[in-house]
C-alpha cells in the first residue's frame, strides 16, 4: 500500500513544472529531496493512524460535544469543517466512535436526525487507517434502495470526503454499464443500488469485491426487505465475511433472519430516540383526513392553489397516477411549478427533477415511493400522502421528508374511508401522533367538469386517465394487508369520473386475477386429493392404526393451526408491542385552508368499515382457509406417517449425462425437495410442479455455472495482482502508474484537485465521461481497462487480457514519458547509453541499423 494524504497531493500540484528541472546533477538532488519528504510524509501519516487508534477504546458518547472531540483524521476533521458540520447530531454522537472501534452496527434514528453522516465518516476513517489505495481496489460499500439516495449519498461523500485521496464511484444504473466498468475496479468507495451492483459483479470480468473492508446498508429494512431479498443474497455471497458491517435506518430491521445473511459480529444495536415519546420528528406537525375516493383529486387541487407559496411533495400509488396528475396539474395550470418523480422515467430525467426540486423555494412534485425514503430535500414544507402508504413504517419515511434536522413542516395523509380504522390503529401502535381534521366542503374546488373536456379533447390524455385509473386499483389489490386496503369497497365508478373519464374502464385484471386464484386453489385441491388416494392405497394394510394416528393427527393439527395463526397475528402487529404511550387522535384544527369544525358531517364515512361485520367477514375467510389448510395438514401428516412406517413412497435417483447418479451437493436440496415433490405426484403427472421443477433445476445449473466462472474469474485476478504487485516491488516505472490512477480526480487545477472524489461521473455529467480531452492521464488509464467486459465469452475474455496487459505495459510506458517528470528522469538516467561518439555519429550509426 501506498503512503496517502495531502503529501501526495501537494507533491502533484507541483509535479509539473517540476519536470523541467530534474535534469543534471542538480536534478538528481531535487529527486532525492523529494523521495526523501515522501518518506517522511508517510512516517507523518503513519504515526498519525497510530495516535488516532490509541484513542478508539476512550471515545465515549457522552463526551463528545464536537467532531474534533471524535479521534478523526485531520482530512475528515477539514472536510467536516469545510462542509459547516461542526456539533454531532445524537445518533452520530452514538455510533461513530463504536463504528471506529470496529463493531458492526445496526444504526436508528428518527428520519432527519444525520445517519449519512453516521455512516459516511467510519466509512472514511476505516480506509485511510488502513492506507487504502488504488491498487487495493474496492473498500467500501454503500448500497442504498433508490438511485436519488444513492446519488444524494454521494454528493455528501464528495463534501466531506474531498480532502482524502480515495476515489468514489456512483454506480445506480440508467447509463452505460460499459461506462462505469472502465473504472469500477479501480474505484475505493461503491455506492450503489442492489441491481446494478449486482450486474457488474456477473458480468465485469475484473471486478472484484474480494478485499472490501466496510459494507454499508443504508435504509437498511428496505434493502433486506423481499423487494431486494434475491440481489441482497447474491451480493452477500460475494462479499468476504471479514469485513465491518453498518446498517442504518428510521425504521431499523430486528429480525434475526435478516441479520443472520449478513453474517454480523456481535453487532451494536444502537438506536438514538428509543426512548423518545414518539417515533417521528418532535418539529413535525401530523394530521389526517378522511376523503372519498372521488373527491381526492379536487381536494388536491384545491390544497395546491391554496398553498401555491410552499414546497409540497404529494406522493401516490403508483407511476401511472403520478404520470397523469402531473399532467392535468400541468395542462390547468395551478400558478406553481409543478413536477414528477417515478420509476419509469430515463436516469437523467430523474436526477435533473430531484435536482430542480431541490432548488426550488416554491413546487409541487408528485412521487411515488422512489422518494420516500432518504431523499434531504431543502425546505419541504408539506408532505401529502394523497394514496395510503403500504404501512406505518412507509408512512414514517414520506412523512420525514419534511422537518428535517431542527426544521419544522406538516404531513397530511388522506385516507378513503376504508382504510381509516387499520391504517390509524397502525400508525397509533408505532407511535406517531396525528391528530383527524376535516375538509371544510365549501372550499374544494372540483376540476372534474375540466378534466372532462381535457380529456374529450385529447385521446391520449384520456389514456393516461384510463391506465392510472387501473394503475390505482391494481396497486390496492396488491397490497398484502386486506385489513386496510381492499379494493372491493370502493366505488370504482365516481372514482373513474373523477378522473374525467366518461365511461370507468373494464377492470378485467381483477377478474383475471381472481380466476388465477381460483384455479390454483383447484390444482392445489387435486393434487392434495391425489396425495390422499395414493396414501390410501399405499396404508391400507394400516388397518386400525390410523384411525388412533389421525386423532393424534388432528391435535397436532390444531396446534399446527395455532401455530399458523399466531404467526400471522405476529406479523401483522408487528409494532403492536410499542404500542404504550401512544397519543390517541383527537379532532384538530390545522389545516388552514378549509377547516371546519361545524361541518363535521359534511364529509361523512362513504361506507363505514363496520368491525362487527368485518370480523364475521374476516372470520368467515380465515374459517375457510383453516379448514384448507386443516386438510392439506393432515394429508401431509398421513404421507409421514406412511414415511414412519417405513412404507417407501418413491425414490428417485438422477443421472446425469454420463449415466452416473448426480450426487452434486448444491443439487442435493433440488434432489430432496423433487422426492417430496414426487410424493406428491402419485396419482399421475403434475405439469405445473413439473415446470416449477425444471425451472428450478435451471436456476441452479446457472447458478452453479456462475460459480465456476466467477471462481475462474477470482484465480485469475488474484493471479494478475500478485503479479502486479511483484512487478510494483521491482521498479519505480509501476509505483508511478498507481500514484497516477489517484491522480485522476487531479488535473492539476486547484479546483479539481480539491475533490479527488469526483472522478467518476456523477449522473450529471455522465455524458461527459468520456471526455477526457482535458486530461490525457484518464484516456489512458481507462483504456487500459476498458476491454474488460467486452466479451462474456471466457476465451475471449483471456485474449482481452492478454491484449489488455500488453497495452497496459505500452501505456505505462507512455505516462512514464508523458506525464511522470521524476520517474522519467530516473528512467532515462538509468537507461541513457554513452556511446562516446557525437550526436550525429549516433544517428548514422541507428539509420544504418535500421535500413540493414
Ligand atoms: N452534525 C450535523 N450538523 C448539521 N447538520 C447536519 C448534521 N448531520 C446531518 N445534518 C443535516 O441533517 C439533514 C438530514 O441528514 P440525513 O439525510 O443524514 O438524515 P437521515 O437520518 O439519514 O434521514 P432519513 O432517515 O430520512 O434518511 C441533512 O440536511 C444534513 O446535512
Amino acid at each position: 500500500m501506498n503512503p496517502k494524504g495531502n503529501t501526495r497531493a501537494r507533491y502533484y500540484e507541483t509535479n509539473k513544472p517540476r519536470k523541467d528541472k530534474f535534469k543534471g546533477h542538480k536534478g538528481k538532488i531535487r529527486k532525492q529531496e523529494l523521495f526523501k519528504s515522501r518518506l517522511k510524509s508517510s512516517q507523518v501519516i503513519d504515526s498519525e493512524i497510530t495516535e488516532l487508534q490509541l484513542r478508539y477504546a476512550k471515545v465515549q458518547a457522552k463526551d463528545i460535544k464536537t467532531f474534533s472531540d471524535f479521534p478523526l483524521s485531520k482530512n475528515t476533521l477539514d472536510g467536516l469543517q469545510k462542509a459547516k458540520f461542526t456539533t454531532p447530531t445524537e445518533i452520530q454522537r452514538e455510533s461513530i466512535g463504536l463504528a471506529l472501534q470496529g463493531h458492526d452496527i445496526l444504526g436508528a434514528a428518527k428520519t432527519g436526525s444525520g445517519k449519512t453522516l453516521a455512516f459516511l465518516i467510519p466509512v472514511l476513517e476505516c480506509l485511510y487507517r488502513q492506507k487504502w489505495s488504488s491498487i487495493d481496489g474496492l473498500g467500501a460499500l454503500i448500497i442504498s434502495p433508490t438511485r436519488e439516495l444513492a446519488y444524494q449519498t454521494f454528493e455528501v461523500l464528495k463534501k466531506i470526503g474531498k480532502l482524502h485521496d480515495f476515489s468514489a464511484g456512483l454506480v445506480i444504473g440508467g447509463k452505460l454499464l460499459k461506462e462505469e466498468t472502465a473504472r469500477i475496479n479501480r474505484t475505493n468507495i461503491i455506492i450503489c443500488t442492489p441491481g446494478r451492483l449486482l450486474q457488474h459483479m456477473d458480468e465485469t470480468f475484473n471486478f472484484t469485491a474480494d478485499s472490501l473492508q466496510i459494507l454499508v446498508l443504508d435504509e437498511a429494512d428496505r434493502i433486506l426487505d423481499l423487494g431486494f431479498s434475491r440481489d441482497m443474497n447474491a451480493i452477500i455471497e460475494n462479499l468476504p465475511p471479514e469485513r465491518q458491517t453498518l446498517l442504518f435506518s428510521a425504521t431499523q430491521t430486528k429480525s434475526v433472519k435478516d441479520l443472520a445473511r449478513l453474517s454480523l459480529k456481535n453487532p451494536m444495536f444502537v438506536s438514538a430516540h428509543e426512548n423518545a415519546e414518539h417515533s417521528t420528528p418532535t418539529q413535525l406537525e401530523q394530521n389526517y383526513v378522511v376523503c372519498e375516493l372521488h373527491d381526492k383529486i379536487s381536494m388536491l387541487w384545491s390544497f395546491v392553489k391554496n398553498h401555491l407559496k410552499s414546497k409540497v411533495l404529494v406522493f401516490l400509488a403508483s407511476c401511472k397516477q403520478v404520470k397523469f396528475i402531473h399532467e392535468i396539474f400541468r395542462r390547468l395550470r395551478p400558478g406553481v411549478t409543478v413536477l414528477a418523480l417515478h420509476g419509469a422515467m430515463n436516469q437523467l430525467k430523474r436526477v435533473d427533477t430531484y435536482n430542480q426540486f431541490c432548488r426550488k423555494q416554491n413546487a409541487v412534485l408528485f412521487a411515488t415511493d422512489i422518494a420516500a425514503r432518504g431523499l434531504d430535500i431543502p425546505e419541504v414544507n408539506w408532505v401529502i400522502q394523497l394514496d395510503c402508504p403500504e404501512n406505518a413504517n412507509t408512512y414514517i419515511h414520506r412523512a420525514g421528508r419534511t422537518a428535517r434536522y431542527q426544521k419544522g413542516g406538516e404531513a397530511l395523509l388522506v385516507l378513503v374511508p376504508s382504510e381509516e380504522k387499520g391504517m390509524i390503529e397502525q400508525l397509533e401502535a408505532k407511535k406517531i401522533p396525528i391528530n383527524k381534521i376535516r375538509i371544510n366542503p365549501k372550499k374544494l374546488w372540483s376540476i372534474q367538469a375540466k378534466l372532462e373536456s381535457l380529456l374529450a379533447s385529447d385521446p391520449s390524455l384520456k389514456e393516461m386517465a384510463q391506465r392510472a385509473f387501473l394503475g390505482y386499483l391494481r396497486s390496492i389489490f396488491l397490497m398484502s394487508n386486506k385489513k386496510v386496503f381492499d379494493v372491493h369497497q370502493l366505488d370504482t365508478e365516481k372514482f373513474s369520473s373523477s378522473l374525467g373519464l366518461a365511461i370507468p374502464p373494464r377492470i378485467r385484471f381483477l377478474k383475471r386475477e381472481e380466476k388465477r386464484q381460483a384455479e390454483r386453489e383447484a390444482q392445489k385441491k387435486a393434487s392434495l386429493e391425489r396425495l390422499t388416494q395414493a396414501a390410501e392405497e399405499a396404508g391400507s394394510s394400516l388397518g386400525s392404526e390410523e384411525e388412533n394416528s389421525s386423532e393424534q393427527e388432528s391435535e397436532s393439527e390444531a396446534e399446527q393451526g395455532h401455530t399458523v395463526k399466531h404467526t400471522e397475528e405476529s406479523d401483522s402487529s408487528e409494532s403492536e408491542s410499542e404500542s404504550e404511550n401512544v397519543r390517541t387522535s383527537e379532532s384538530g384544527d390545522r389545516l388552514d385552508f378549509n377547516l371546519d369544525d361545524d361541518n363535521d358531517d359534511l364529509f361523512t364515512v362513504k361506507r363505514t368499515v363496520l368491525p362487527d361485520s368485518e370480523s364475521e367477514e374476516e372470520d368467515g375467510d380465515k374459517l375457510s382457509k383453516d379448514s384448507k389448510e386443516k386438510k392439506a395438514q393432515s394429508k401431509y401428516a398421513l404421507a409421514k406417517k406412511l414415511q414412519k412406517k417405513k412404507v417407501k413412497v418413491n425414490t428417485k435417483v438422477t443421472f446425469d449425462e454420463e449415466g452416473e447418479a448426480v450426487t452434486d451437493v448444491m443439487k442435493k436440496s433440488t434432489v430432496d425437495k423433487d422426492e417430496e415433490e414426487e410424493e406428491e405426484e402419485v396419482g399421475g403427472i403434475d405439469i405445473a410442479a413439473a415446470r416449477e421443477r425444471m425451472l428450478e433445476e435451471d436456476k441452479i445449473d446457472k447458478q452453479i455455472y456462475r460459480e465456476r466462472v466467477k471462481q475462474k474469474h477470482r484465480e485469475e485476478r488474484l493471479k494478475r495482482r500478485e503479479e502486479r504487485k511483484a512487478r510494483s516491488k521491482r521498479g519505480q516505472v509501476e509505483e508511478v502508474e498507481d500514484e497516477m490512477l489517484v491522480q485522476l480526480g487531479d488535473s492539476g487545477d486547484e479546483d479539481e484537485r480539491e475533490d479527488p472524489l469526483s472522478f467518476i461521473p456523477t449522473p450529471e455529467n455522465s455524458d461527459e465521461s468520456g471526455d477526457d480531452s482535458e486530461d490525457d492521464v484518464p484516456s489512458k488509464k481507462r483504456r487500459m481497462v476498458v476491454n474488460s467486459d467486452s466479451s462474456s465469452e471466457e476465451e475471449e475474455e483471456e485474449e482481452d487480457e492478454e491484449e489488455n496487459s500488453k497495452e497496459e505495459d505500452e501505456d505505462s510506458e507512455e505516462e512514464d514519458e508523458e506525464d511522470s517528470g521524476e520517474s522519467n528522469e530516473e528512467e532515462e538516467s538509468e537507461d541513457d547509453m554513452d556511446t562516446g561518439l557525437t550526436l550525429q555519429d549516433d544517428e548514422d550509426i541507428a539509420l544504418r541499423l535500421l535500413q540493414s
